[in-house]
């Protein structure tokens, strides 16, 4: 038997010493290596080139930039890619693999019926805490502030707080838009302008107008329209309908542009595979950090406006914004607690921040997309305004525009039907991100506790064909509301990538035309308990604002150079363009 001869040994580590240390650092590295490599979950298809190499699947986004697609594409190409709707991807270096589901039937029971065994995910909360950790959005549902932190936002989203205050304070609002695009129609004289800025404005407006009740003299839209009609800009002409007309730029201000700046932020946030880090360094940015002193600063002055008026007239239940409530519910918290009102408590002020951040980018995005379709399908927009002249008649008898009252009143099916179609074909979220609180069953396989799944929002069973699944291996509950499941478009006369609001719609038992959301695959907005949180207010506003465009203006058809179909992604997805050629349809609107 060989025996180590320990003189050999020491010799040669006396006289090897660079080897040996290089032997050993060697190992070491190789060690580091096997463990930064993905580590598959067993049973879930996955690219099987990625799982060798250390950036896991990275290298497929940065083919997709390179290519001219979008990186949010990524997702719906893994489940194409492996056929399968459960698969898995790597997102770089000692990072747990991400598990993605591709299947609307199957992400719906999961998000509704199975939520008790989901949080919404280290990947989401990452997303957000950086900007505004003290709002519920940036907590997982266990985080023990998250009830608190959601509390101060009760009732804001009830239908009453909606038609009392909300509303009312956006529809004055849109009606000041109205009178600028009255403005820059007569000015462009049918010549084509982008709508991208003022829809920024728009939205700013109403979401900063229901959340803080900025007054009109803040508003951008306002701004620019007292600018605009000082500039004394020469008239288009119809025979120019291809040339834009060059409008001078008008910039977004005060609480919208820092939002902008932060919301910046946060599409960073979205690819960073180490978001703690990633947070750190954006922050200490002089223009983010600055955007955050502005916001904080902006938002103090409201809530001391809101905090006199309460001092004035008392704790009153007639709000004019979300800030007069929260301000007031604040006040009674510490009367009854016998304690000073904490009101530029970092709470407070990521409650509203989140607001207006959660709020502006969405709905521009969905408007934009939707009013970015009507120069194109002249057909949905002589239909739609069709169903609006006989819904709002007293208004069209009388040349004037419907009333919130009116408004508020009304059940616009086809409406409905276009919102629900533009975002099933255009999401502004690319997926839903939840993660597995235990080990979960899902389609046959198993997502261990602890892993971050991703929910697609376009690709199979949204906007092309569903990849099929095995009816045995649904969830219980998803076999026991099989009924609920949504028509395959798939060899109807409208094949699920067509733009087609009419899919939306159905006979009730009376005969008349309904709107019914489940006629289809579509989670724009998210479900089960960490839902949209704004998505009454987002559906109302997104109706309100196109009732009265479409009322005011007709969208001429635009030439073909001005028309695309690109998106981009920010902090959610929006138009590459959207341009307008406005003929207005009514006398310039009266404000009051
Ligand atoms: C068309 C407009 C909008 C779209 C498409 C949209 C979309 C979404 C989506 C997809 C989510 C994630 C849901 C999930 O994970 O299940 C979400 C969450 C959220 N949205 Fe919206 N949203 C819109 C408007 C708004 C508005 C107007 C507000 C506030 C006024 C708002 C506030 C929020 C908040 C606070 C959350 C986080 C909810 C939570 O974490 O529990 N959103 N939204």
């Amino acid at each position: 038997m060989a025996t180590l001869d320990l003189n050999n040994v020491t010799t040669f580590i006396q006289l090897r010493p660079l080897a040996i240390g290089g032997a050993l650092v060697m190992g070491l590295l190789y060690v580091i290596y096997l463990r930064a490599l993905p580590k598959p979950l067993p049973g879930i298809p996955y690219d099987v080139e990625s799982s060798r190499r250390l950036l896991g699947d990275l290298p497929h986004f940065f083919a997709l930039e390179k290519s001219g697609r979008r990186i949010m594409e990524f997702w719906a190409d893994v489940a194409r890619r492996q056929r399968s709707p459960i698969t898995q991807y790597f997102a770089g270096p000692f990072t747990k693999p991400v598990v993605i589901i591709s299947d609307f039937r199957e992400t719906k029971d999961l998000l509704m019926r199975r939520a008790k065994l989901l949080d919404h995910g280290s990947l989401n909360t990452g997303l957000w805490f950086g900007a505004i950790p003290h709002h519920f959005v940036g907590m997982p549902s266990s985080d023990p502030r998250y009830p608190k932190a959601k509390s101060l936002s009760n009732d804001l989203m009830t239908p009453s707080f909606l038609h009392n205050v909300s509303l009312p304070a956006s529809y004055q609002k849109t009606l000041n838009f109205v009178n600028l695009w009255q403005l820059k129609a007569r000015i462009a004289n049918e010549q084509p302008f982008t709508a991208l800025e003022d829809f920024n404005f728009l939205t700013g407006d109403i979401i900063c107008a229901a959340a803080l009740g900025i007054l009109d003299e803040e508003s951008d839209t306002v701004k620019h329209y007292n600018r605009l009609k000082t500039n004394n800009l020469s008239t288009g002409h119809p025979t120019k309908s291809n040339q834009v007309y060059p409008f001078p730029e008008y910039k977004a201000t005060g609480i919208l542009e820092a939002t902008h700046t932060i919301a910046d932020s946060i599409t960073g946030a979205r690819t960073a595979s180490m978001p703690k880090l990633y947070w750190f360094f954006t922050n200490l940015r002089p223009s983010v950090s600055k955007a955050q002193k502005e916001r904080t600063r902006i938002l103090q002055t409201y809530i001391d406006r809101a905090r006199d008026t309460v001092a004035k007239s008392g704790l009153s239940t007639s709000y004019r914004a979300a800030v007069d409530y929260i301000v007031s519910r604040e006040i009674a918290a510490a009367k009854k607690e016998s304690r000073l009102p904490a009101l530029s408590s970092p709470e407070i002020h990521d409650s509203l921040f989140g607001y207006v951040l959660g709020g502006q980018s969405t709905t521009h995005s969905v408007l934009s997309f939707m009013i970015r379709r009507m120069a194109v399908r002249q057909d949905v927009q002589t239909k739609l305004r069709k169903e609006l002249y006989t819904l709002y008649s007293s208004a069209a008898s009388e040349k004037r525009n419907p009333t919130i009252h009116e408004f508020l009143a009304m059940h616009a099916p086809y409406l409905d039907a276009v919102i629900e179609e533009t975002m099933r074909l255009n999401s502004t979220a690319p997926v839903l991100i939840r993660e597995a609180m235990e080990d979960l069953d899902f389609l046959g396989r198993t997502i261990p506790k602890g892993t971050n799944i991703f929910c697609t929002l376009w690709g199979p069973s949204y906007d092309e064909p569903a990849i099929e699944v095995d009816e045995e291996v649904r969830s219980k509950s998803s076999q026991a509301h099989k009924e609920e499941t949504p028509v395959d478009w798939t060899h109807s006369g409208f094949p699920p990538a067509d733009f087609h609001p009419e899919r939306w719609l159905r006979k009730d038992g009376k005969g008349n035309t309904v709107f019914d959301i489940k006629n289809g695959p579509t989670l724009g907005f998210g479900a089960g308990p960490r839902e949209c949180w704004g998505k009454r207010l987002a559906y109302h506003e997104l109706k309100l604002i196109t009732t009265l465009l479409l009322w005011n203006f007709d969208f001429l058809p635009l030439p073909a150079d001005l028309v695309d179909t690109d998106v981009v992604d920010f902090f959610v997805a929006k138009p590459k363009s959207c341009f307008v050629r406005l003929r207005s349809r009514v006398p310039e609107v009266q404000k009051k």
